[in-house]
């Protein structure tokens, strides 16, 4: 069976607090994104997992779909598969591409040996991979809280909108970032801003992650102030970085981004 695992971007994320397991307290909406990765998984004599596509840095048995299947196998003594990743999503992009790949791994395998897991025991095995993972069962644009885990719906539909998304030749490690953050333990109100009008959200909504991944990769600051320069009504890095994104009212092409990174326009 095949599956595609869709990316995230974040609007507005606040960091509050360092927890006292190393884990830090956000607020920040995840809303899905068209740029997919293609999973399989096929029965086999023994398990393996086999990579296409961008490579993915580090060792391959560490990935996060082995790791997938390996919390599932335990509990319910699956078989061997083999399991084909064809990667597109751009990785330390800030748009959540392994964490995708797990949770999808996990709705794919469910199906395919007819587990009967439902949404919230789902939830309950993403939460083991990793912060992110989570959102990516239910898919559908949330408040989270906690550690990016607990959710609330938003009413929010960007499709109105073209969606520009640069990923410059930049990687960004998760745990880098949370270590260079600007902490706002008394938040910034995202709740009641995201559901402002898009306009409002340049003075209102913000990456408490800018300062720092700007500091040291100026580059990706340049993008964002050229991506408000042409138009945008919205700019933002997701998440961690390094990918930037411009929300724009009509449909725009913008060729001088060839040079600054890959470019996704998302209709
Ligand atoms: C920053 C965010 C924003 O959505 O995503 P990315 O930009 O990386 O996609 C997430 O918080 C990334 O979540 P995820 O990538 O799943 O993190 P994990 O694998 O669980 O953790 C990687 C490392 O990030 C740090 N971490 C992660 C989540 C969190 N709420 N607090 C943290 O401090 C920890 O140092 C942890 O060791
Ligand atoms: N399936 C996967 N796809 C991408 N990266 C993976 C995967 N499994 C493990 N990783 C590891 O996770 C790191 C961060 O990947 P990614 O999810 O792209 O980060 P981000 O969410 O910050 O963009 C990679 O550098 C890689 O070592």
């Amino acid at each position: 069976m095949v599956t595609f695992a869709n990316a995230k971007i974040n609007i507005g994320l606040q960091v509050l607090n360092r927890r006292d397991d190393g884990y830090h307290n956000l607020e920040t909406v995840f809303y899905p994104l068209k740029i997919y990765d293609i999973l399989e998984v096929v029965e086999a004599s023994e398990t393996r997992f086999i990579a296409s596509g961008l490579p993915i840095p580090g060792d391959s048995n560490n990935n996060l779909c082995l790791k997938a299947y390996q919390l599932l196998q335990a509990a319910y003594d699956l078989p061997p598969v083999a399991i084909y990743l064809h990667k597109t999503i751009p990785i330390g992009a800030g748009l959540g591409g392994g964490s995708a790949d797990a949770a999808f791994l996990l709705k794919l395998l469910n199906s395919t040996f007819g587990l009967g897991l439902d949404e919230l025991q789902l939830i309950a095995y993403a939460r083991q991979l990793g912060a992110d993972c989570a959102f990516f069962i239910r898919n559908t644009p949330v408040l989270a809280t906690g550690i990016g885990d607990v959710f609330q719906e938003v009413a929010i539909d960007l499709s109105a909108y073209q969606l520009v998304l640069v990923k410059p030749d930049v990687h960004v490690s998760t745990g880098e970032a949370y270590r260079t953050v600007t902490l706002h333990p008394e938040g910034r109100q995202l709740a009641a801003s995201i559901v402002r009008p898009v306009a409002t959200w340049r003075d209102t909504i913000f990456n408490d992650f800018e300062p720092g991944i700007f500091a040291a990769h100026p580059e990706i600051g340049v993008l964002k102030n050229l991506l408000y320069e042409k138009g945008a009504m919205y700019a933002s890095m997701s998440g961690s970085g390094s990918s930037v994104y411009g929300l724009f009212s009509e449909s725009v092409r913008l060729p001088e981004l060839d040079a600054l990174g890959q470019v996704f326009y998302m209709d």
